[in-house]
């Protein structure tokens, strides 16, 4: 761990010697200021982890400076305030402020000593409070601080800035839809709706009234595209989508209107588009698959998801967040993953990328025990699947079996995984693979595969 950084405010000379060499005897890395205008430099060139501030200094008190901090925000650290003739009055005011403790002058220097390192823990649980915090909330922005990773959430950040449509382009599970919803977050129209429609619902010709409403006798119904007004449309795997859903997409954003099932009058569209496709979309549109004026209109600004092999020093930090995830969520008991195991882990080839990784965790807190998850549980629980560089050499395992356990096997594992990509929606389910609802419900029945449904879960 690095040492703990102090910076100790004081006027009096002997003061601040006597401090910072007892300090750094304790093995704290010291810098002293000998006014509040030094203190306020040192602060803005490196944030302390903790201060010792003098109350009595001739040009600016302790206090001032301490108020100031507290008002202009973001005080990450313990102030501990020191003073020789302070007045109850001005303790209790600093403490009010915030400031963590309080010595009296002569210093004794064991109190000294106890005060910061009970302030220095203090300010630990805090942080490790707010990160566990951070932690058991549904991924709100791309985690992983990783360069591609920094370099990705800077980029997100500065395209949230404008309105052109957004075409995100990345391997299943890389994340797509978590930075949609990050740059949404970062824009203007963060009060706006999220609205996320699946292709396979545009794809979908019964499905026009779930995207442009319908007018019947008067009475209005708004579709998806009304509701996104004034927020943002997220169509997931646009490269999926039929020409039919092609050209109506196209129609909407020409001429910016749409009119409602059973309408007659152009209802105007306020949204802004943000797309993504795991296929490349210049190679759909030169094999004829993605129409030109569609393509050009979707792909002006293009954001790139990584594939996890590609940060693959993130998988230790990601580990450690959905178990921390799946404890306080789903109550799952505690389990952790030593270093060699998160070793293996990094060079794994992670094809289904953040998903895999997640869907890992919770199936070894749910089927391991112990709290030391083993080199052998992972393996079985990844069936053993190759590591980065033989990953073609190898086969599915249900190669080896029988055609009717391989089809079944097959089916079950590709209606599994798309099943949890639509948050356990069969409706979904089925839009997007072109598979009949009551057909799909008596598969998954077969197969026993648990899933939920909802009304109008488009
Ligand atoms: N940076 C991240 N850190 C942690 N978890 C993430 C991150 N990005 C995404 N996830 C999680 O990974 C899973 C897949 O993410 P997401 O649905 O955004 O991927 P996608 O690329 O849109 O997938 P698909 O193309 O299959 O629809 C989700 O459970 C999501 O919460």
């Amino acid at each position: 761990m690095p040492e703990a950084y102090v910076l100790v405010v004081d006027d009096e000379p002997d003061i601040r010697q006597l401090v910072s060499e007892i300090l750094a005897d304790e093995g704290y890395e010291v810098a002293v200021a000998e006014n509040a205008a030094m203190a306020r430099q040192f602060r803005e060139s490196r944030t302390p982890d903790l201060v010792l501030l003098d109350i009595w200094m001739p040009d600016e008190d302790g206090v001032t400076l301490l108020s100031d901090w507290m008002t202009a925000g973001n005080v990450s650290f313990p102030v501990i305030m020191m003073s020789g003739h302070a007045t109850i009055e001005t303790a209790v005011e600093a403490t009010r402020l915030g400031a963590y403790d309080f010595l009296e002058k002569p210093l004794s220097l064991a109190k000294l000593l106890l005060t910061v390192e009970r302030a220095m823990e203090h300010a630990r649980l805090k942080q490790e409070n707010t990160r566990l915090l951070r932690r058991v909330e549904p991924v709100v922005e791309p985690i992983g601080r990783s360069v591609a990773m920094e370099r990705l959430r800077e980029q997100a950040r500065r395209l949230a800035q404008h309105d052109a449509g957004l075409l995100l382009v990345g391997e299943p599970g890389s994340g797509k839809e978590v930075l949609a919803r990050y740059i949404h977050a970062q824009s203007s129209r963060r009060n706006g709706p999220f609205i996320d429609v699946g292709t396979g619902l545009l794809a979908h010709g019964s499905a026009s009234i779930a995207l442009f409403g319908k007018e019947d006798d008067g009475v209005v119904s708004r579709g998806l595209l009304e509701q996104a007004y004034g927020g943002v449309l997220f169509l997931d795997e646009v490269a999926d989508m039929d020409d039919g859903a092609q050209s109506r997409l196209l129609s909407v954003l020409e001429t910016q209107s749409f009119i409602r099932v059973g309408g007659t009058r152009a209802i105007p569209v306020d949204f802004r588009l943000i797309a993504s496709t795991r296929k490349p979309l210049a190679d759909e549109m030169r094999a004829g698959r993605f129409r030109p004026e569609l393509f050009y209109l979707l792909s002006g600004l293009t954001l790139k998801t990584p594939a996890l092999r590609e940060h693959s020093e993130d998988v230790p930090e990601l580990l450690n967040y959905y178990v921390d995830y799946f404890v306080s969520r789903e109550k799952l008991p505690f389990r952790k993953f030593p270093v060699p195991v998160q070793n293996y882990l990094r060079h794994y080839a992670w094809c289904g990328n953040l998903r895999e990784l997640k869907n890992l965790v919770q199936r070894l807190l749910i089927l391991g025990s112990g709290t030391e998850i083993t080199l052998d549980e992972v393996k079985a629980v990844l069936g053993e699947q190759p590591a980065m560089g033989d990953a073609r050499s190898r086969v599915p395992d249900y190669y080896e079996m029988p055609i009717k356990e391989a089809r079944d096997s097959f089916e079950k594992g590709y209606l599994e995984y798309h099943l949890d990509k639509f948050g356990g929606s069969v409706a979904r389910l089925s839009n997007a693979i072109g598979l009949e609802r009551t057909h799909l419900y008596r598969k998954l029945n077969a197969l026993g595969i648990k899933f939920r449904d909802k009304k109008l879960d488009l």
